[in-house]
């Protein structure tokens, strides 16, 4: 059985997703729950192209001990010094350098010549070999770059340095058997190849991102990169749990294993959907509400019969359990803990007895609180502001008019500790609630995005709602979570704005270091 290497980009290419701005808690999070999914390596983030960017991977990585640390560089000495810089303090650190090899992407994007990319590739590897021999090299677009200048680039990379080697199928482009074959193809020409492992890197855009991953073993690769969900950039990456969920239940086919702890899957997915605000669709493999649903007599029969008619996977592999202990009205802090433990939460004290209060407030409207509940509420604590710096909902009263116009009244508290109300009208609830909070603020906010979905299926499910918004020069996303809907997405606005709050102080922070 071969050992496949799991790369996980959920924070970089992942993140690389439209509309999502995961805040450093949340990024956090998400890589300590990658740490206990056994991830191989996780790509953190793209250190040069932000202060926060470089500033959350640092976290990241000082944090994780049990999986190596990624970060991406382009081929300049800036990005991979920021790349190391930001990384150097992890376990097992590495940097992750790129350039395109594509006769498309070198002439329209790079202008530079073949032999240029090839200078600059060997440049930036040798490079970035002094500070690792943890160096991996991609081929930007490398399943629409000619073959034989992928054998000669990669020859000249490895002797420079890198110890993995990537062939990203950057635009989702090519088939099973042609991607197979392009590992296959550099595997036999490359005379050194012996020292480096070949990685795959699919994206979706034809639908074919796990398929193409899956062939890549077929042609030698060793190491495969993916994101949770499949979140990415367009159509996204290949989906981590399907290629883990293939490899382990067609492992005589694949003849290769993964060192991942298959049950935190399923923890892991709804994670990452809570901080991206990428709802999983139902029908998705693997993780979809439905993946292990049952709706029509013929099939519910033959599972009441025998499990294994309909069923290829069985859910306590990826980690659904049947909850034994129901949590409600009646349960203590414990019980809760426990719960919290259980579902992956990680909080310091005052955040756990928040969500413990908020949890007694659910179960007063309630019977039953489901973890889904409880992984919205403790993400909805995950990256908020605390309040002295941020503005808070203290109440809100819509009136909804039968002709669509709404007026809601709504009284927040602003970061310097006044009270404020103001009331307004619109055409809808939604509306009349954002107007009245532009009311409160002193510049213009701009609506870009507005996002809603349930945490169950039920009638007394929690509602969130993501929003993304432009105010005061910046863009910002926030989520809000309440019982009802209006109440979600009028903390939802206030959210994004405190976040954007956060970046306007660093500037001014930044501006006044630069003068
Ligand atoms: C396939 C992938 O997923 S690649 C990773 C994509 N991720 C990102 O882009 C992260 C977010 N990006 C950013 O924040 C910004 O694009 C930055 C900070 C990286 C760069 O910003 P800017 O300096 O303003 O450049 P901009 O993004 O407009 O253009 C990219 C430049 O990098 C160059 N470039 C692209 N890839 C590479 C590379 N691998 N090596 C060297 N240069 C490269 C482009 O040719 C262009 O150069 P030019 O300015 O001389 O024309
Ligand atoms: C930077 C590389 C690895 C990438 O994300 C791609 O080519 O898709
Ligand atoms: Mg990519």
């Amino acid at each position: 059985m071969g050992k496949i290497e799991i790369f996980d980009t959920t924070l970089r290419d992942g993140e690389q997703s439209a509309g999502v701005n995961l805040h450093a808690d949340e990024k956090l999070e998400i890589a300590c729950q990658l740490e206990r999914l056994g991830v191989d390596v996780m790509e953190a983030g793209f250190p040069a192209s932000s202060r926060g960017d470089f500033l959350s991977v640092q976290r990241i990585a000082r944090t994780i001990r049990k999986c190596s640390v990624a970060a991406l560089a382009r081929s300049t000495k800036n990005d991979i010094d920021a790349a190391w810089e930001a990384i150097k303090e992890g376990g097992n650190p590495r940097i992750h350098v790129f350039i395109a090899t594509s006769p498309i992407h070198m002439e329209h994007k790079l202008r530079m010549t073949p032999e240029q990319v090839v200078q600059k590739a060997v440049e930036s590897v040798r490079y970035a070999a002094n500070f690792t021999s943890n160096v991996e090299w991609s081929a930007e677009d490398a399943t629409r770059s000619d073959w034989d200048f992928l054998v000669e680039i990669v020859t000249k990379v490895i002797d420079a340095g890198a110890t993995v080697v990537n062939l990203p199928d950057t635009v989702g482009y090519a088939t099973p058997q042609e991607y197979a074959g392009m590992f296959r193809y550099l595997r036999e020409r490359v005379p050194n190849i012996h020292r480096a492992k070949l990685s795959a890197h699919c994206h979706d855009d034809l639908g074919l991102a796990v398929a193409n991953s899956l062939a890549s073993i077929e042609g030698g690769a060793e190491q495969i990169e993916c994101t949770i969900n499949g979140i990415g950039e367009r159509a996204g990456n290949a989906s981590l749990e399907e290629i883990a969920i293939a490899l382990a239940i067609r492992k005589q086919v694949y003849q290769a294993e993964t060192g991942l702890e298959l049950n935190q899957i399923v923890r892991t997915s709804r994670l990452v959907s809570k901080y991206t605000g990428l709802a999983v669709p139902p029908n998705k493999a693997v993780v979809g509400a439905n993946a292990f649903a049952h709706e029509s007599g013929i099939h519910q029969d033959g599972v009441l019969k025998n499990k294994l008619t309909y069923e290829i996977i069985r859910p306590e592999m990826i980690g659904l359990s049947s909850n034994a202990i129901v949590l409600g009205k009646h349960s203590g802090r414990h019980a809760f803990r426990n719960k919290c433990e259980e579902l992956g939460i990680q909080l310091d004290d005052e955040r756990f007895h928040l969500l413990f209060k908020h949890f007694k407030e659910l179960t007063e409207k309630r019977k039953e609180v489901t973890d889904e509940d409880i992984m919205a509420l403790a993400a909805d604590l995950t990256g908020k502001e605390k309040g002295a710096d941020a503005y808070e909902l203290v109440f809100l009263q819509v009136h909804y008019g039968a002709q669509g116009v709404s007026t809601a009244t709504i009284g927040i508290k602003t970061p310097e500790g006044e009270f404020v109300q103001e009331a307004a009208t619109g055409n809808g609830s939604v509306e009349a609630i954002y107007q009245t909070i532009q009311r409160l603020l002193p510049e213009p906010i701009e609506l870009m995005d507005y996002r809603i979905q349930s945490t169950t299926s039920g009638i007394d499910s929690l509602a969130e709602v993501y929003v993304k918004v432009k105010h005061q020069g910046h863009v910002g996303t926030g989520r809000g979570i309440d019982n009802d809907v209006l109440g979600a997405s009028a903390k939802a606005l206030l959210d994004a704005i405190n976040r954007i709050m956060v970046k306007v102080r660093a500037g001014a922070v930044l501006a006044t270091n630069h003068h």
